[in-house]
């Protein structure tokens, strides 16, 4: 993949974070998923690849944009898989929120994992504890594993997680363990980033969310560095049944190999609200301002871009 496609796709997220934040705190999280889906979807058209989503907003008959096996770009150029999430925390835009990002992550055709979408475990950590930590073991081990790994005492190591009952006892263990934690209400992309980020104070992630952010969290932890592994957690038989129609065996520990395949692979984020690492869209008088990060995992360049948008003279970035 050539790497001028890096800044093509952060294009993308601006776009889809120019047109959600128009519905930050408005309480309607439909209206700013699907404004930034149509923006992601027309700037995606315009990008030299040759790309099908993997990872979207549904089944073809579910999702009339960004649906899963969509072709995009304007077929010239390279055999990508593409996994998107116009607005990683739909509540959290709906509610004016933290860390609401515009997501997406390319990679060489088939090699991004298809995820059905359905719940993940996960745990993930930025470079320095790379190779440390196992899914499998116990909470405490995980912490023990990073502290050393950091240089660290457990209680200087932050957990962060989803605030949700499935959680407690997860919860639990780490406050037992001694360690401190960042409940999060949304938005484990941004918790599973901010783990390879010293500055956002967060150490390891724990617990599950979806398994399409858990695709996407891999990638932009590929390009970082870090690690995440991930067990899939069918919640019925029917879900069961999905995992075995698209050969994907839910038993198994998945490793970053598994989810994201080689090193061909770019991942951008826009936010769309404030959070630790990225500032959110501000919007003044005929201007838009993103704030953007695109990492490549084979060269292992990390951007952090601004951009000041004329809302005047692409009126087509202000979808109300
Ligand atoms: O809210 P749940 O069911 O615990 O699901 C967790 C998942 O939802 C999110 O918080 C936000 O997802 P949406 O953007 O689809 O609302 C993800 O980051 C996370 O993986």
């Amino acid at each position: 993949m050539e790497r001028s496609l890096s800044m093509e796709l952060v294009r993308v997220t601006e776009a889809a974070a120019l047109a959600s934040a128009r519905w930050m705190g408005r309480g309607m999280k439909n209206e700013a998923d699907d404004a930034a889906t149509t923006a992601m979807r027309n700037v995606l058209n315009t990008v030299p690849m040759k790309g099908t989503v993997v990872i979207g907003e549904g089944e073809m008959d579910e999702a009339p944009m960004l649906y899963i096996g969509e072709k995009l770009g304007t077929g010239v150029g390279p055999e990508v898989d593409i996994a998107v999430d116009p607005v990683e925390g739909t509540n959290i835009v709906a509610s004016g929120g933290w860390n609401a990002l515009a997501v997406l992550a390319i990679a060489d055709r088939g090699n991004l994992l298809h995820a059905p979408d359905m719940y993940m475990d996960k745990i993930a950590v930025g470079p320095e504890a790379v190779g440390q930590i196992d899914i499998n073991a116990p909470v405490i081990d995980n912490l023990r594993a990073v502290a050393k790994a950091k240089n660290k005492d457990i209680e200087d190591v932050v957990a962060t997680i989803l605030n949700r009952p499935r959680h407690e006892k997860i919860i639990h263990e780490i406050r037992e363990a001694g360690a401190r934690i960042k409940l999060i209400n949304e938005g484990d992309v941004a918790g599973a980033i901010n783990t390879a980020f010293d500055h956002t104070g967060v150490d390891i992630l724990f617990g599950s969310g979806g398994a399409p952010e858990g695709v996407i969290a891999a990638v932009a932890l590929k390009c970082l560095g870090g690690e995440l592994q991930g067990k899939l957690l069918p919640q019925s038989d029917e879900e069961v049944e999905r995992c075995k129609k698209m050969g994907v065996d839910y038993t198994r520990t998945l490793l970053m190999e598994d989810l994201v395949k080689g090193d061909d692979a770019i991942f951008a984020a826009s936010g769309i609200t404030d959070g630790e690492l990225l500032k959110g869209v501000q919007f003044k008088g005929t201007y838009g301002t993103t704030h953007s990060l695109v990492m490549r995992a084979k060269s292992g360049t990390v951007r952090f871009i601004e951009g000041q948008h004329s809302l005047k003279k692409k009126p087509n970035l202000v979808i109300k």
